[in-house]
């Protein structure tokens, strides 16, 4: 079915944006919610694997898939565990949904999955799994939605060598531990975050690395929205990161990481889909939301808001609409259902610039060109193009990221107490982790 978007004009005018219907999946959502804010208080303490349909149905698909993709394999309980596929080294990030440590896959890791290499560092995540049938059914919503061909095929994309090139980390093993605890080893990012890098840096990105990094950023959500046939969902400077230590004169490349709340969906994106919205819910990080998902409805055009927003803290070190002025979800809410179009700070960028991130924000995601439109817009080629290419500046603590080193980045950039609030409240806003959000939902 075909609507538009009467349904909710709070958010401003969506016409010409088609809806597809998905009524139970709706409803079964807004049922789900209620269980939200206990996803983060996922525990293992039960030995014992739900007896739902919804973990039935996990359990069956992933033996499945198992059988046909090497990028997956399932232990049962009292049998080998994640310690004999990977030796564990340093952890290197903590977020709302899991930790994530440094990893070399073993012979057993290797026979499973070719594409891991022999004394090769990996990052390796451990999520616990909700042992609630009804939180399984929401945090594997996509993954039950398609058919176990499509979620194969997508698994096989992220898993993949274009994948790499097209600035998304690769997703190589996924090992289910029955009862309670997904492991998922992914290419390593040896450099900062993009928010452990802006945090670092200061200063206002010059134009022609600011328009480098949105192209990285567009060919990434390209690539997913397009190849892999997914949403982020999750758009954020937390989830960028570089591949390789921060090197004066160095080209850096910047990748998409944490796939948590990808949504896969039935086709690729095409250009005729790339406004469509879907009636996913509300999900992500609160400052990073579009307006639409607010209303529960996301797309493809939903992920490129958060390119504009990160392209906008790049050129201008705030957020817009007042959003690092917002401490709570209430405040986020409001910020983003009044905002206008970009405001232009005469002097602080380009008008070119500007322009794109006016389009980017605007709020009627039809607006919003897709990734394919951004790609070829015309001052990401100009700023390349007007000075000899630029790098972003390397940090100054150790090169491979560590917890610690990550951390010791943060104390010493967190703005001092001292400080006017409106800074610190933006800094906060670039450390939330979508699980925050979640656990101050009502
Ligand atoms: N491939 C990787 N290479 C290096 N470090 C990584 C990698 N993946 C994740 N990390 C580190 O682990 C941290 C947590 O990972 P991730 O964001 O995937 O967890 P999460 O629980 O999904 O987080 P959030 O609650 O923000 O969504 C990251 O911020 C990053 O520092």
């Amino acid at each position: 079915m075909r609507v538009d978007n009467s349904r909710d004009r709070s958010f401003g005018r969506c016409t010409n944006i088609s809806i597809r219907n998905q009524s139970t999946m709706r409803t079964r959502w807004q049922r789900l919610q209620q269980h939200i804010s206990s996803c983060c208080r996922w525990c293992c303490s039960s030995p014992s694997w739900p007896s739902g349909p919804a973990s039935t149905e996990l359990r069956k698909r992933y033996k499945e898939m198992e059988a046909s993709y090497e990028g997956i394999v399932t232990l049962q309980p009292n049998s080998r565990g994640i310690d004999d596929y990977f030796i564990k080294g340093p952890m290197l990030g903590q977020g709302g949904f899991g930790t994530v440590c440094q990893a070399t896959p073993t012979k057993r890791a290797i026979k499973a999955q070719p594409a891991l290499k022999e004394g090769k560092g990996y990052a390796l995540k451990r999520v616990k799994l909700p042992l609630r049938d009804a939180e399984i059914e929401m945090i594997s919503k996509s993954l039950l939605g398609v058919s176990p061909a499509r979620m194969l095929q997508f698994l096989k994309v992220i898993g993949g060598p274009e994948a790499t090139q097209q600035h998304v980390t690769r997703n190589l093993l996924r090992v289910l531990e029955i009862p309670h605890t997904m492991h998922i080893a992914m290419d390593l990012l040896e450099g900062p975050t993009l928010r452990d890098w802006m945090m670092e840096n200061k200063a206002r990105v010059p134009e022609p690395l600011a328009a480098d990094l949105t192209t990285q950023m567009l060919k990434a959500v390209h690539f997913l929205h397009r190849v892999a046939g997914a949403l982020h969902r999750d758009v954020k400077p937390q989830n960028f990161g570089f591949t390789q230590a921060l090197r004066q004169d160095e080209p850096a490349t910047l990748q998409l990481f944490d796939m948590g709340l990808v949504y896969v969906l039935p086709e690729p994106i095409v250009e005729a889909t790339a406004h469509e919205l879907y009636a996913l819910g509300l999900g992500g990080t609160m400052h990073w939301i579009p307006p639409e998902t607010w209303a529960g409805y996301s797309g493809a055009c939903s992920d490129i808001w958060g390119i504009g927003l990160i392209l906008h803290v790049l050129l201008l070190r705030q957020l817009p609409f007042g959003l690092q002025y917002c401490e709570d979800r209430d405040a986020v809410y409001l910020a983003v259902k009044e905002c206008g179009p970009v405001q232009r700070v005469s002097g602080e960028a380009s008008a070119e610039a500007l322009q794109l991130v006016q389009q980017l924000l605007s709020k009627d995601p039809s607006q919003r060109p897709s990734t394919a439109v951004a790609l070829q817009w015309p001052w990401l080629r100009t700023a390349q193009a007007s000075s000899p290419p630029s790098s972003p500046s390397p940090l100054s603590t150790s090169r491979r990221r560590t917890v610690a080193a990550a951390a010791a980045q943060r104390q010493v950039q967190l703005p001092a107490e001292t400080e006017r609030w409106k800074e610190r409240s933006f800094w906060h806003s670039l450390m939330l982790k979508s699980s925050d959000f979640w656990s101050k939902a009502d």
